[in-house]
């Protein structure tokens, strides 16, 4: 197994990731599917793009090698073989069941030079811009008037979520949602096919066939010994048994889940929407968690079995005794204030992504959360996001660490 992954911490110097820039599939974003898209608002493509080139530039201005997952993707399905299979499942898995769309469809989709079809996938394809010529079903008949045949996918640039890093392996997930289940697609296509994938053997500590949620915003790696995961509104706790059971079975040196139990809201969808880790013993967190937080620990027992604890430590205590340190800070975001920390936390004050200990990229916007970030010594590094924010997700959401340095500690 080579190291192609290697994540055994959140805050390790990043050297590589995988990014998704916003295309077209933003633009297919209209009011009456706003909800169902998990979006509360539509971006401006132009703006959005440009915000998140100047993420990307940030990235590689800090050492950080970027790759796009719509590169990837395509490079994986330049092999023929790939790129029908690859397909046949994306069109299974848009509901597209009559064989004549079906056919058209692959036709249309056949025609393009591949980068251009995963772009096309993305974005989502409109009834008008195909011809079915045969009617092969009864749906082919009755033509109603919801305008697209396979939906966009607007959240593709949170490439946090389909997959996470741990360790030398991945999670390749089940995403809660109907409008993000097919995401998890152009990553498993790239683990079976990519020629580097191929090569490095990454293992997948859980994979999307399973019938249980699990989303990377709720996947954080604490150290190379503690994984901490959500128990969200996305992960549910069937999901994380089974990467805590992967993790030990593999003798990957993790020992310990954390499970950090939160209010299931779209707030706090993910656990990295109010808590990250910016440093060796500091973390933000939205202070509206702390009350209604429970943590519960999975730990390895005798024959291959898993033992099971409600730890009701306080947070700080649970931490510091994870992590083997003598004390950590929780950093509140909008300093504690109710609603300067509603506001920021909304805008994804608490999303910060680390790019080496004590530094971390953020929003702009959340002023007060970064002063305050820098003020306790931590360097904060801004992007622009009037438009990003908009798909409620911040610096870690749009961000899969594919390589960090291991720390020393
Ligand atoms: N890791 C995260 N917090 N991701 C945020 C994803 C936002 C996206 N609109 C969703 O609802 O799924």
């Amino acid at each position: 197994m080579s190291n192609l992954i290697n994540v055994t911490s959140e805050i390790g110097r990043l050297k590589k990731v995988l990014l998704h820039r916003p295309g077209n599939e933003v633009e297919n974003l209209v009011p009456e599917y706003l909800g169902r898209l998990l979006f509360d608002d539509i971006p401006y493509l132009k703006i959005a793009q440009k915000e998140h080139d100047r993420f990307a530039e940030v990235l590689r201005e800090n050492g950080v090698e970027v790759v796009y997952l719509e590169e990837l993707a395509a490079s994986a399905l330049e092999d023929e073989k790939a790129k029908i299979e690859f397909l046949e499942e994306m069109l299974h898995e848009s509901k597209i069941y009559s064989p004549s769309l079906k056919e058209t469809l692959m036709q249309y989709l056949l025609s393009m030079p591949t980068r251009e079809m995963v772009d096309k996938i993305m974005a989502g394809i409109r009834k008008e811009e195909v011809e079915v010529k045969e009617v092969s079903s009864l749906a082919d008949l009755m033509m109603d008037d919801y305008p697209f045949y396979l939906d966009p996918m607007p959240n593709l640039y949170f490439t946090r979520d389909p997959g996470a890093s741990i360790g030398n392996g991945i999670t390749l997930n089940r995403m809660q949602t109907d409008a993000r289940r097919r995401e998890t697609l152009f990553l498993k296509y790239i683990h079976k096919y990519h020629k580097d994938f191929r090569e490095a053997n990454v293992p997948l500590w859980y994979d999307r066939t399973m019938p249980f949620s699990i989303e990377g915003g709720d996947e954080l790696v604490l150290s190379d010994k503690v994984v901490a995961i959500g128990c969200s509104e996305r992960t549910s706790p069937e999901a994380i048994e089974i990467v805590a059971k992967n993790l030990f079975e593999a003798n990957t040196g993790f020992e310990k889940v954390l499970v950090f139990e939160i209010p299931k809201c779209r707030a706090f969808m993910h656990l990295d929407t109010v808590f990250t880790m910016v440093d060796y013993d500091k973390f933000t967190i939205h202070p509206a968690i702390q009350g209604p937080l429970s943590v519960y620990e999975v730990t390895k027992g005798a024959n291959n079995t898993l033992k099971f604890k409600h730890n009701t430590s306080p947070l700080e205590e649970i931490l510091k005794d994870a992590l083997n340190l003598d004390s950590v800070e929780l950093i509140k975001c909008g300093g504690g204030d109710f609603i300067v920390a509603g506001r920021e936390q909304w805008n994804d004050g608490s999303n910060t992504l680390a790019i080496a200990p004590g530094v971390v990229v953020t929003y702009e916007r959340n002023y007060v959360t970064n002063e305050i970030l820098d003020k306790k010594g931590i360097k904060v590094l801004t992007i622009p996001s009037s438009e990003l924010s908009r798909g409620r997700g911040g610096p870690r959401c749009m961000s899969m660490p594919l390589y960090r340095e291991n720390i020393k500690l």
